[in-house]
Parts: C-alpha cells; sequence; structure tokens
C-alpha cells in the first residue's frame, strides 16, 4: 500500500525562473586562477577530480572529508565537463567497507526551470536521467500548473494546513500533476548520519532559489532539534517506484494534502514523466477538504492510528478513528472481512469457495467502508470472477468500473489497467474465461493459478 506524507506550497509555483544564469560571471575567474586541470578548493589549485578525458566513463568519487566544494566550484566543474548532464559536480560519501558511492545529482534545468535533485548512486541517477521526464520534457507539459487551481489553502485546527475545493469536483477530475523537487533512496541510511545530511543539505542548495522557498515552507514534525531539511523530507515525502526500486520523492504542492481514512482523492506515481498526480476518487463538493490516505486504509482502526501516530506524529481524528467504539467495532470488522473476501477470490484451486455472491458482498462492503480507491481491486475480482462463470456482461461492466478506478488509483497504464481493458473488450479473451464453469458446489474445478 501507498505512504505519503505531505505539504507545501500552492499553484504558481512552476513559474520559477533558472537560477543558472546568476554564477556564470563567476566563472572566468575561479577558472582563471589555476592551471586548465585544476581547480581552486580551499584557496588552493587542487587537481580535478576526474580525468576529463574520460568523461564518458566517468566515476564519481566519495568524499573522504566533510570539506565539500563551493558551489561555484561544483557548478564551475560541472560546466568544464563536456556534455555533462548535471548543474553541479556530483559531491558522493560511501558507507563503511565501501560500495558504489551515493552522491547528490543536480539539474537546475529540469522541468522548465524548477529543478530537480537526486540523491542516490551514480548507476540509478543515470537510469533516472533516461526517463522521458529528463529526455523528452514536453512530456511533463500535463504537470502545468493551472493559474486557477480547483482548491484554496486553509489552516485547521489541529492539523495545520490542508487544501480546499473551491468547486465541485467530479470523480476522475485531475487536482495535480507535479514533480517532485527531489528524489532520495532510502538506503542513504546505510550512510553514516553526518554524511547522509551534508548530501541532503548540498541537494537543497544546489535548486533554483524559487523551489528552495516551496521547500523551507513545507510543515516539519517536530520542534525538538531535528535537522530542519531531515525533519522536512521524512514529514513530506511520498514512496515511489522507480526502475523497480523504491525511492522518496518530495513534491511541495501535494505535500499539503493532509491524511484521512476515508479520502476523496488518490494518487499514483507516473516513473516514465516522474509526475505524481493527485485525482479526485468520488464527487467533491465546494468547501470540503481535499484529503488522501497516508497509511493502507484497510488496516484496523487502532492500526492506523499508530502508525500515523508513530511515522507522522499526530492523533487521528478523522471519522473512523473516532466514532463512537461501537460504531468502530462494527467497522473493524467489516475490513476483516474484506480482507478475507480478498483471500477466497484471490484462491484459484479446485477447493477455492469464490463465487459471484461472494464478490458482491466485497464490493458492498468496500462501498460501505467508503473505501473508493479499493474498489478498483474489487471492480477487478468482479470482473474475474463473472468472467470465469462465463458471465460475460457481468465481467465486461466490472472491467469497465475497474479500468476507471485502477487510472487513477495505480496509473493510466498500470498492467491492471490493460487487463481490464481487454476484458472489457472481450471476456472470452481473458485467462479466467470460463475457468469454473461446470463447477459442482464450491470448488472452482479450474485446478489453476495465475
Ligand atoms: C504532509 S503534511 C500535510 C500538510 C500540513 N498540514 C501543513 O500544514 O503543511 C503532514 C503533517 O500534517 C499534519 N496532518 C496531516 N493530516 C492530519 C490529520 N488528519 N490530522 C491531524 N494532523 C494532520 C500532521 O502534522 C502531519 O505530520
Amino acid at each position: 500500500m501507498k505512504s505519503a506524507i505531505g505539504l507545501s506550497l500552492v499553484a504558481g509555483a512552476l513559474t520559477l525562473s533558472n537560477e543558472k544564469t546568476n554564477f556564470v560571471a563567476q566563472q572566468p575567474l575561479i577558472r582563471d586562477a589555476c592551471p586548465s586541470n585544476a581547480i581552486i578548493h580551499n584557496e588552493e589549485c587542487q587537481p580535478l577530480p576526474y580525468d576529463s578525458s574520460t568523461t564518458s566513463t566517468l566515476a564519481f568519487q566519495s568524499n573522504t572529508t566533510h570539506i565539500l566544494h563551493t558551489l561555484d566550484e561544483s557548478r564551475i566543474l560541472a560546466s568544464q565537463t563536456e556534455d555533462f548532464p548535471w548543474t553541479f559536480w556530483p559531491e558522493c560519501f560511501s558507507k563503511k567497507g565501501g560500495t558504489e558511492p551515493y552522491c547528490v545529482f543536480s539539474d537546475q534545468t529540469f522541468a522548465s526551470g524548477r529543478g530537480i535533485f537526486i540523491v542516490t548512486t551514480q548507476t540509478r541517477a543515470y537510469a533516472m536521467l533516461e526517463k522521458g521526464a529528463f529526455s523528452y520534457p514536453e512530456t511533463l507539459s500535463r504537470a502545468r500548473h493551472s493559474s486557477h487551481p480547483p482548491f484554496y489553502t486553509h489552516d485547521f485546527p489541529g492539523k495545520g494546513r490542508g487544501l480546499v475545493a473551491n468547486k465541485t469536483l467530479q470523480r476522475g477530475d485531475q487536482i495535480f500533476a507535479s514533480m517532485p523537487i527531489l528524489i532520495t533512496d532510502p538506503e542513504l541510511y546505510s550512510l553514516a548520519t553526518p554524511d547522509r545530511l551534508a548530501l541532503l543539505h548540498r541537494g537543497i542548495s544546489t535548486l533554483p532559489v524559487h523551489t528552495q522557498s516551496l521547500f523551507w515552507a513545507l510543515m516539519g514534525r517536530s520542534s525538538t532539534g531535528d535537522d530542519p531539511v531531515d525533519d522536512r523530507i521524512t514529514t513530506n515525502n511520498f514512496e515511489v517506484r522507480i526502475d523497480g526500486a523504491m525511492q522518496s520523492a518530495l513534491i511541495p504542492e501535494i505535500a499539503m494534502l493532509n491524511h484521512d481514512c476515508r479520502p476523496n482523492a488518490a494518487y499514483f506515481f507516473d516513473e516514465e514523466t516522474l509526475t505524481h498526480f493527485v485525482h479526485a476518487i468520488r464527487p467533491i463538493l465546494p468547501g470540503e477538504e481535499i484529503t488522501i490516505t497516508y497509511v493502507n486504509n484497510e488496516l484496523d482502526r487502532d492500526t492506523r492510528v499508530k502508525r500515523l501516530e508513530t511515522y507522522w506524529g499526530f492523533t487521528c481524528a478523522c471519522s473512523s478513528c473516532t466514532a463512537h467504539p461501537d460504531l468502530v467495532r462494527e467497522s473493524d470488522s467489516r475490513l476483516q472481512q474484506i480482507v478475507s473476501l480478498q483471500e477466497t477470490l484471490n484462491d484459484w484451486s479446485e477447493t477455492s469457495a469464490a463465487l459471484p455472491a461472494v464478490v458482491d458482498l466485497l464490493v458492498s462492503l468496500i462501498e460501505q467502508e467508503r473505501l473508493y480507491a479499493s474498489l478498483s481491486t474489487a471492480y477487478k475480482h468482479a470482473a474475474e470472477v463473472y468472467s470465469s462463470f462465463g458471465m460475460r456482461w457481468e465481467a465486461v461492466r466490472y472491467a469497465r468500473l475497474s479500468v476507471e478506478l485502477t487510472m487513477l488509483d495505480k496509473g493510466f497504464a498500470d498492467q491492471d489497467v490493460n487487463e481490464m481493458k481487454m476484458m472489457a473488450r472481450e471476456p472470452a479473451t481473458s485467462w479466467s474465461w470460463k475457468k469454473r464453469v461446470g463447477l459442482k458446489g464450491r470448488g472452482c474445478g479450474c485446478g489453476k493459478t495465475h
């Protein structure tokens, strides 16, 4: 399940300028002070940290001290290297025992000058460069922020800022499409803390000034002297999957959304365009707060409360957390039944108890719990169950419903979306088609898994 966290500055954030030109005037001065194969560092000419004749096989080295190049030095090093894709020379640290170092890769031109920095290994960062977001910037056009966003910012007692709809939003209406200003590798935690923090602080200082202010406007959780950069990142980041690895991405606009266990908006991350999308998952009325879930909202009430307290530092006050204990018990019992019905529906063995009535009950329970994003998977189960009994039109109906919601919760090109699109066109092409026809009693009779 996804976990999020979020907050920060509002639309209009993309009217950022590229700060690159601010530094150009300084380059000749420092360049002239040292030979061409050296750079000033700590007021001395020091050899360039790479062999400029072999730039195609650059391997960034770990720092051995905490004296990093100044930003100007790093910018010059980067600009002296032919076809160098980053605005600053990456600073790096390795964990003890050394493997590939973790470095700060920063591109101030990303997304029309919004800028981004990535703290990860060279291998992963260069793989990200292959994404359309970097190689075909026009793919980011969907992410331009509207000058009339469908929300306004409001202060909620006990929650801080949040976003409120300023017009009726229908299911499927786009609320955000934004890119991260930073992506960090969770494996960074294997570095010594001062090294990890040095990389994060360096990263922030490499962002264009407007983007830095988006970052500093983010909410931090603690007032107890935690590192201010670290605190803002951990309070506001989203987990995203890039090239098969979990990464942490910070999208300041979307981080403004508060949590609700029964949210009215769903989100997903498109890794090709590095764009985080948020859509209404049910109608949202003007004046209503727009919310997402930070935790797996199919968990029981006490577990949700504990997770929100532990990881986000607040006491869950949404209606499903604060309801009368009798109502909470009933909700927990429905959630338990949802989990157990899902297990039944995933069972394609001969003894499976999956029947159309089972999936009808699952859909009904999820509707009762107002878990609209979870309906995407329930509809998929329904399409498959009806298909497995050769009930064409019911299968098509649920496949269509599943496509609509899965696109909002998992992404437009998610594998489930493609599968359900095919089912909606022709159920007989599905692997599940008539798998359970001829069933006697509860058994499936197919003896196959998928
Ligand atoms: C990502 S931020 C959300 C935006 C934040 N409210 C702000 O003012 O910038 C996450 C933080 O917002 C607060 N928050 C989010 N949802 C909340 C909720 N349902 N109840 C109380 N606090 C909440 C918590 O302090 C949480 O750590």
